[in-house]
């Protein structure tokens, strides 16, 4: 280990986009795959998982994806799966997380909404007891489902209303997927008092993020990489503050980016654009956050104070309470102090 990823793995984080599902381990997968009967195309063996996670395109990406949503059959995998993954974060640093979950996926498959509900919430619970790691819960609809997907996640989301509820977003394919479509349901949710964290200009140009900006009334964009491609888009994102989570492996692994090299998060900071680090679906894109904040020193060549700069960044953009974020910003300058 080297000098800065020894400090990376010591720093308080805050982790703004990462997918519930797209979190299974290997071992949760194996376990998920061992609870139930039944065929599935996903391996339970470590090294024939990482080949299954080698994705030709994004479609594919999401293809995958869904057959690992399949493993998912009942509320207690909803319980082991979220508790496992708060295990994986608290390891490393995360002391406050916004998890993207997609109710609708696991509802379309026969579990109950409130019974699912009921079993993040208690995930939830038993991390903050257990690990430390505060967790929340962004909503999405997955685009590639419509506007059926996108009523019924709304219903959920008011229906049940976990305590840990904050925020209502959109994933999945964007090709195909206009963004506009869903401004009723946006509307809703943020008359609701949830936030808007909308993915767009992942796989498709920057009109895409405008639409989420104009039309869903994004507060933070997930990915929002080809706002590089238009220097109006990066002068808007960088006046009004609104920030990009970014997760540079991810977008290499779905091909969304041709290399780390060519990745734009390097023209994004320097257009003053706020960004956070996030690791998106770390064991599918064979990376943890860790990685992505060592990617991310790498390319914007920082050093242990331009790190936790970063870190501190992820806290400021979350939408944990302010309290909240003064403690946790106030950690990583003790750590960094600490450490400098
Ligand atoms: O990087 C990503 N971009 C878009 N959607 C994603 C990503 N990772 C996981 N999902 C998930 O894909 C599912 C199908 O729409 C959704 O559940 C969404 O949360």
């Amino acid at each position: 280990m080297t000098e800065l990823t020894s400090f990376i793995a010591g720093l308080p984080k805050a982790e703004l986009h990462v997918h519930h599902v797209g979190s299974a381990s290997p071992r949760i997968v194996a376990e998920l795959a061992a609870r139930h009967e039944g065929a599935s195309p996903v391996p339970a063996d470590p090294v024939a998982l990482a080949d299954y996670f080698a994705f030709r395109d994004f479609a594919h990406f999401i293809e995958v994806y869904l057959s690992v949503v399949d493993l998912i059959r009942d509320d207690e995998d909803v319980r082991v799966l979220t508790f496992e993954v708060a295990r994986e974060l608290a390891r490393q640093q995360v002391r406050y997380a916004e998890l993207t979950i997609t109710p609708y996926s696991s509802v379309k498959r026969g579990i109950p909404a409130k019974a699912f509900c009921e079993a993040i919430e208690d995930a939830r619970r038993g991390a903050a007891a257990e690990f430390g790691v505060d967790l929340r819960w962004c909503f999405d609809i997955p685009g590639e489902a419509g506007l059926a997907a996108a009523e019924e996640t709304l219903r959920i989301a008011l229906d049940e209303r976990p305590d840990g509820l904050i925020s209502f977003g959109l994933g999945g394919p964007e090709v195909g997927v206009p963004r506009p479509q869903f401004k009723p349901f946006f509307d809703q949710a943020r008359a609701a008092g949830l936030r808007s964290v909308p993915h767009a200009g992942e796989t498709t140009g920057p009109q895409t993020v405008w639409d989420a900006l104009r039309e869903l009334g994004a507060e933070r964009i997930g990915h929002g990489i080809s706002a590089a491609q238009d220097p109006e888009l990066l002068a808007y994102l960088a006046e009004h503050r609104i920030p990009l989570e970014i997760s540079p492996t991810s977008n290499v692994r779905t091909r969304a980016v041709g290399s780390i090299e060519e990745h734009p998060l390097v023209t994004l900071v320097g257009a003053g654009v706020p960004v956070s680090i996030n690791s998106d679906d770390p064991p599918m894109f064979g990376t943890t956050l860790e990685a992505e904040y060592a990617v991310a020193a790498r390319l914007l060549d920082l050093d242990e104070r331009g790190v936790a700069e970063l870190a501190k960044a992820g806290v400021e953009q979350s939408f944990l309470d302010p309290a909240g974020k003064s403690a946790l910003l106030a950690e990583i300058d003790a750590y960094s102090g600490r450490s400098a």
